[in-house]
């Protein structure tokens, strides 16, 4: 008997790899010699680098870069453990999070970090890099990856643009000849979080301007400059990204990668399958376990589950999926590939104390989930 057990992270609970073990845990105690393969998962979000170091046997590779702000941040990136993928989620680098809310101010935050990370990983011998864009502190169009890596954003004057999507207008002149030849021989797959295009009403500035700070004539601004941008990404680069679908994540970052490197915007988690071989240990499985923290209505758009089960399905295996919480409209996605869906909260309890109890929860409740399928079995036996 085969488990595939493919979970996402729980949020501020448990990481992939530690639900993949509890899961795990919890079916041996009623199936001793079952197969159980262990594949963390991840949606191209927050503990995407994490899943696949632990999927691949990779490693985290820690450095110091420039913050948002221009302070020295610690950021970090995974190794995979075929040593030529790194995993870089920008966030690490550019990220929110970084920025005091009193110091948040996208005009002059920068995503000069994440580049920095880029050419880390360049110098460590990569030659895939999968990036993954969103919660970010920026607006910059990927400028300030751009500069690190060697391209040269120029004025009238032919000085150097300053940091931030608050400098974009000033830009005259694009000369990317002085740009690390290594990005031309490196594959990037970009995962996005969002699907916004560069500028306008569903642009970068206005949806996520303000959570960064932005004012409303900040984001009036912000939005002008990233559309000059666009305009001389289109004069020098001959790239028409504007209008493309993912080009506003992480502040028009997408914009700027689409623009800079040759790359692909994809969905996170259909480059984690790829990434993780997913449907080659599948296609024999008896089961299919996964899960997330909340299974709610946004399940169904491009979260983990979902992806699991779309896999599962190509193969036929049954899919169960174990949750933290379940909201009223996780019903949905019985009609997208989940077969059951077990929520893992034993009894009413802080939140704080039902996030620290995970683990043990999810055990319990593969047990459970595990015990089902030997009943069902016998039944179906005595028939
Ligand atoms: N151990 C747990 N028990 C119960 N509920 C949990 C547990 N862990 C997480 N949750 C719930 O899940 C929520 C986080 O959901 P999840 O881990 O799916 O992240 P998300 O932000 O929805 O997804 P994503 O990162 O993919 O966007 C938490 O706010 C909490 O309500
Ligand atoms: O970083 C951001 O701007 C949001 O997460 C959308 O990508």
């Amino acid at each position: 008997m085969k488990f595939v057990i493919a979970p996402d992270s729980f949020k501020e609970s448990v990481t992939a790899m530690q639900a993949a073990e509890a899961i795990e845990k919890g079916i041996k105690q009623v199936f001793p010699s079952a197969e159980c393969v262990l594949i963390p998962m991840a949606d191209g979000g927050e503990g995407t680098v994490q899943s696949l170091v632990d999927a691949t046997g990779g490693e985290i590779v820690t450095c110091q870069v420039t913050g948002p702000i221009g302070q020295p941040v610690e950021a970090f990136y995974g190794l995979l453990g075929d040593k030529k993928t790194a995993v870089i989620e920008m966030a690490a680098a550019s990220g929110l999070h970084l920025v005091p809310r009193e110091e948040r101010n996208p005009l002059i935050t920068t995503t000069r970090g994440t580049g920095e990370l880029i050419l880390h990983a360049l110098d460590s011998g990569v030659t895939h890099i999968i990036l993954g864009l969103g919660g970010s502190a920026t607006n910059d169009g990927g400028a300030g990856v751009a500069q690190a890596l060697g391209v040269r954003l120029l004025d009238q004057n032919g000085e150097e643009l300053g940091d931030g999507g608050g400098e974009l207008h000033k830009l005259v002149e694009i000369d990317i000849s002085s740009l690390d030849p290594r990005i031309q021989q490196v594959t990037f797959e970009v995962a996005c979080d969002v699907d916004n295009p560069l500028t306008g009403p569903k642009g970068a500035s206005a949806v996520f301007g303000p959570q960064k700070g932005a004012t409303p004539e900040q984001v009036a601004l912000l939005d002008q400059n990233l559309a000059h941008y666009a305009k001389k990404l289109k004069e020098y680069l001959d790239k028409d990204v504007d209008k493309i679908e993912g080009a506003g994540a992480a502040g028009g970052l997408g914009a700027g990668v689409l623009a800079f490197f040759q790359c692909e915007l994809k969905r996170g988690i259909q480059i984690v399958i790829e990434a993780t071989e997913l449907s080659k240990h599948v296609q024999d499985a008896d089961f299919v376990i996964t899960g997330e923290g909340r299974v709610d209505f946004q399940t169904i758009h491009g979260k983990t589950p979902i992806g699991v089960a779309k896999t599962a399905k190509l193969y036929n295996v049954p899919v169960i999926g174990i949750a933290g919480c379940v909201t009223e409209e996780s019903k949905i996605v019985h009609e997208h590939g989940i077969d059951l869906l077990f929520p893992i909260i034993p009894h009413l309890a802080p939140l704080e104390e039902i996030l620290q109890e995970g683990a043990q929860n999810m055990e319990r409740t593969a047990r459970n989930v595990a015990m089902s399928l030997k009943l069902g079995a016998l039944w179906q036996k005595s028939k």
